[in-house]
Parts: C-alpha cells; sequence; structure tokens
C-alpha cells in the first residue's frame, strides 16, 4: 500500500491525515492546536506541524505529502529566509483602512477586479503589505520575499532557508488570494505588489514559483514527494471532488461559501472573491470573519458542552422567541464592515432564555451565510446543491437548522477534516500524475437534510444586520 499524507495548517490548529493513495482509505491522523490570536509567528505552524505529525503516526513510511493552508496570511522574510515579522493573518483587520485607500489609489472597485478578481479587504495580503509599509517602514524595507503560510510551511518540510528564496513555490489557488495575482492569467501583477508597499517597482522581491497542480515543490529530506499544496478552501473542494453546481459552506474560524466555476468570476462590487481552485478552475469565494465562534462564545457563556449546547438551540423555536444575534464580532469582511461588532437585539423579559440564546447564535451564524449564499445566487453562479463542512458542521443544531434558514436541503458529509483529505489527494496527484477518484470523501452518496423554511429568521435578521450597513466602514 502506498501512502499519502495532507495537512491543513489552519487557523485554530494543524491536521495531518494519511491516507492511502489508490483509493483515499483513511489509515490515520492527528492534530495539534496553533496559538490564538490573529498574528502569529509561523514558528508556532512548524511546531504545530511536528506535532501533529507526531500524533499521526509519523509519515516514515509516506510517500508523498501536500499542504493546504489558511489563506492570505502575510509571511514576509528578509534576504537570509528569516522571518520579518508576526505573520499577520487573514482575520486581521488592522488593515482595512490599507485597503480602502489601495482600492481608491487604482480608481476603485472595477480595476482591481479587471486586475486579480478581487477587490482588496482587510484580509487579502495586499493590504497587509500596505499596512507594514505605513506602519512599520523599516520592516517593509527589509521585504525579500513574502509567502502565504502554505508557502513557508511547504518551503520548511524542503529544508527552507537553506535552499534559498528562489526555491519557495506556492499554487494558483493561495496565489489567487494575495491581491497580486491574475488567477485568468495565472500571472503576478508586480507593480500591485510595489503599490502595497509604497517602492517604485517590486522585481527584486522574491515571489513564490506558481506550480499547478500535479507540479512537486521537491523532496523532503528524507525523500517524500512534496507537492504543491494550495489553499485551504481549495482543498476542501479537491476532496469533496467539486464541480459547477456544487457548493459548500464551510463553518471554520471562518464562514465560507465556495462554488467552482470554469470560468473566471468577477464580481463588480468586489463582495464575491473571484480566486482560484487547485485544479485550473476558479473558486468563488464569500467568506465571513465570524462563524464557528459566533457559536462558541455564546457556548462558553452558557457554561455548556457542543452537545448540551445542541439541545438547548434545537428545544428553541424559530426565531429564537423574538431574539436576532448579529455575528459581527471581529468585524465582517462579507459585508466589508471592519469595524463593526456584534449586537444581540430583540430582548423581551419572556423571550431572553438560554435556550433562545442558543437558538439565536445559531440562526445569526446561518443567517450570516445564507447572505453570502444569497450573492452567488444573484451573481449567477449556479447553487445546485449545498455542502456543510469544517468543525462548526459537526453540530447537530447547524445540521438541522441550516435547510430551514438556507431555505434548501443540505448535504452533511460525514464530518471530517476536508482540507486536509484535499491536501492529501493533490500528494496522490504529485506521486502518480494523476488525480485519484476517492469518491465516497463527503463527494459520493451524502445524507441530506431538509426542513421547513423559516424566511422570517432571515427577514429580522437581514433587518437588523442591515443597522450596520449606514455606518462608515472604517
Ligand atoms: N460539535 C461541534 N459543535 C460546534 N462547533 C464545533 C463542534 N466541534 C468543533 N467545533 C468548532 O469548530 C471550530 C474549529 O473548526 P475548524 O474547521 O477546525 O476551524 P479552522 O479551520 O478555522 O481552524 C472550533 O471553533 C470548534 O469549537
Ligand atoms: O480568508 C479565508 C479565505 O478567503 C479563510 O477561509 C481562511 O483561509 C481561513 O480559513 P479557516 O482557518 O477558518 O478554515
Amino acid at each position: 500500500m502506498t501512502l499519502v499524507a495532507g495537512v491543513d495548517s489552519s487557523t485554530q490548529s494543524c491536521k495531518v491525515v494519511v491516507r492511502d493513495a489508490r483509493d483515499g482509505r483513511m489509515v490515520r491522523h492527528g492534530s495539534a492546536s496553533h496559538p490564538d490570536g490573529t498574528e502569529v509567528d509561523p514558528r508556532y505552524w512548524l511546531d504545530a506541524l511536528d506535532r501533529a505529525i507526531a500524533a499521526a503516526g509519523g509519515l516514515d513510511d509516506v510517500a508523498a505529502l501536500s499542504v493546504a493552508g489558511q489563506q492570505h496570511g502575510m509571511v514576509v522574510l528578509d534576504d537570509r529566509g528569516e522571518v520579518i515579522r508576526p505573520a499577520l493573518l487573514w482575520n486581521d483587520t488592522r488593515s482595512a483602512q490599507a485597503a480602502a485607500s489601495l482600492t481608491d489609489e487604482l480608481g476603485g472597485k472595477g480595476p482591481w477586479v479587471q486586475a486579480t478578481g478581487s477587490v482588496p479587504v482587510a484580509s487579502l495580503t495586499v493590504s497587509k503589505l500596505r499596512w507594514l509599509a505605513d506602519h512599520e517602514p523599516g520592516n517593509a524595507r527589509r521585504v525579500a520575499a513574502v509567502a502565504l503560510p502554505h508557502d513557508w510551511l511547504t518551503w520548511h518540510l524542503r529544508g527552507g532557508p537553506s535552499l534559498g528564496l528562489e526555491a519557495l513555490t506556492t499554487d494558483r489557488s493561495d496565489a489567487s488570494g494575495t491581491g497580486y495575482f491574475d488567477p485568468a492569467t495565472n500571472r503576478y501583477e508586480r507593480e500591485l505588489l510595489a503599490l502595497a508597499l509604497r517602492r517604485d517597482e517590486a522585481d527584486g522581491i522574491v515571489l513564490p514559483r506558481v506550480l499547478s497542480g500535479a507540479e512537486r515543490a521537491g523532496t523532503t529530506p528524507a525523500g517524500a514527494v512534496v507537492g504543491a499544496g494550495c489553499g485551504d478552501n481549495a482543498g476542501a473542494a479537491l476532496s469533496l471532488q467539486m464541480t459547477p453546481g456544487d457548493v459548500s459552506v464551510s463553518i471554520g474560524t471562518s464562514g465560507v461559501v465556495a462554488a467552482i466555476s470554469s470560468t473566471p468570476v468577477r464580481d463588480a462590487t468586489g463582495a464575491i472573491n473571484g480566486f482560484a481552485d487547485a485544479t485550473g478552475n476558479f473558486l468563488p469565494l464569500g467568506v465571513t470573519l465570524n462563524a464557528a465562534q459566533t457559536l462558541d462564545v455564546v457556548r462558553d457563556l452558557l457554561g455548556v458542552g457542543y452537545e448540551e449546547f445542541d439541545a438547548l438551540a434545537l428545544g428553541a423555536p424559530a426565531g429564537a422567541g423574538g431574539l436576532t444575534l448579529v455575528p459581527y464580532y471581529q468585524g465582517e469582511r462579507t459585508p466589508n464592515l471592519p469595524r463593526a461588532t456584534a449586537s444581540l437585539v430583540g430582548m423581551t423579559l419572556a423571550g431572553l432564555s438560554r435556550a433562545n440564546l442558543a437558538r439565536a447564535a445559531v440562526e445569526g451564524l446561518l443567517c450570516s451565510l445564507a447572505d453570502a449564499l444569497r450573492l452567488f445566487v444573484s451573481h449567477g453562479i449556479p447553487v445546485a446543491s449545498v455542502r456543510l463542512i469544517g468543525g462548526g458542521a459537526r453540530s447537530r443544531a447547524v445540521q438541522r437548522i441550516a435547510p430551514a434558514v438556507f431555505g434548501m436541503d443540505v448535504l452533511v458529509p460525514e464530518p471530517g477534516e476536508y482540507v486536509a483529505d484535499g491536501a492529501a489527494r493533490q500528494a496522490a496527484w504529485a506521486l502518480d500524475g494523476e488525480l485519484p477518484d476517492w469518491l465516497g470523501l463527503g463527494g459520493g452518496s451524502v445524507p441530506r437534510v431538509t426542513a421547513e423554511p423559516t424566511p422570517q429568521v432571515l427577514d429580522a435578521y437581514r433587518e437588523r444586520a442591515g443597522l450596520h450597513a449606514d455606518r462608515p466602514l472604517l
């Protein structure tokens, strides 16, 4: 049996799966947590990767591996390959003003959408680089290379700084989230990088070489093939074997609505990110900053575990006794309200109960995702089926209430690590040159959950979330 491994270096943790390269059968897996916070020293990711590999029984017998990672994180390296400052993660909103300035400087959203498929928001790497140039000019001047989390880990698995900066690699799915790469032409837009860093030109800055899905980045010192890797959302699409019409809704730290498109997606409003997938297609995304933690914070407040939280939420009526929770805890990305905070609206003496609060958290989370789904529909992106994945999709309450809020059936694949699985499938591709068919990993026959639609819940949410819309962005 030939074994391959997949890594998901995500916001909260690092997960490793080891699978049979031929049919995708799970052999073993492990995970390790990442530190909290939106600014993280990348060395913690390496440490978590080592611990997750150990928890998965090591990789000595693995022929190939690939790394998928949280997107957009800014890893800036000096000319010796050392990290200049802790990485700013996708959910760090200090770069909100930088994003707005960059948008204006290029003449508005249109030129950005045309050049890169997306408009800068605080999450994108390009905005973080502008923040660096404005707030830490000394650090900005030292930048010799810019990498993303999966690029940096892939490089380290092969030897890291001893290989030199030119050995850095990435893939088009993750490159497409930088804000200085055009997924339609598969080329970096170096003048946008220079604009971000306030330099006349950025030709001297090393950007990771963009590999295709089947290409090898190299090998580990032990001789295992290292695949190109990808962004985490592209990794999930790879394991779900998504095709046009399939939509995934991931509830991790981020809430992500993703679809596959065979043509570039350019949303002139910038609300949908026109990213790339890991196979040569496109991966339009709608991303929220507040997903699984919307449930975590209320669950902690109520002092209950996952099971009891679900029982509370499922014991309350639709509409949560009039309570609406708008979950913009960390600001929001879709809609672009980086300075917003969350609100709990509609409290009455009769309605404010533990059960209603749990229900309002689940409904608020799902309504924010329904808004992102609506963007896809209004942009003409087909939504034939919706698959729920990510840690938050393990919640029974989320699974049962999602079809009511979305107004359509949802498919709930067996809970699993779909991002790491996608990376493992890519590793098998790099090993054999053929993308194996691993049907059954959420792509084959999947349980369908149905419920009576509750449009009144979404209406109340939209009215109350709309109160934020008039607030200034910054
Ligand atoms: N049964 C469950 N019910 C609700 N949330 C859950 C459950 N199991 C895990 N989670 C949540 O899932 C989140 C982690 O999901 P994950 O997809 O791994 O996130 P990320 O990819 O951002 O690191 C945590 O916030 C955790 O509390
Ligand atoms: O910003 C995005 C995608 O644009 C996020 O999806 C990150 O890629 C983080 O994902 P999770 O760690 O929440 O899964």
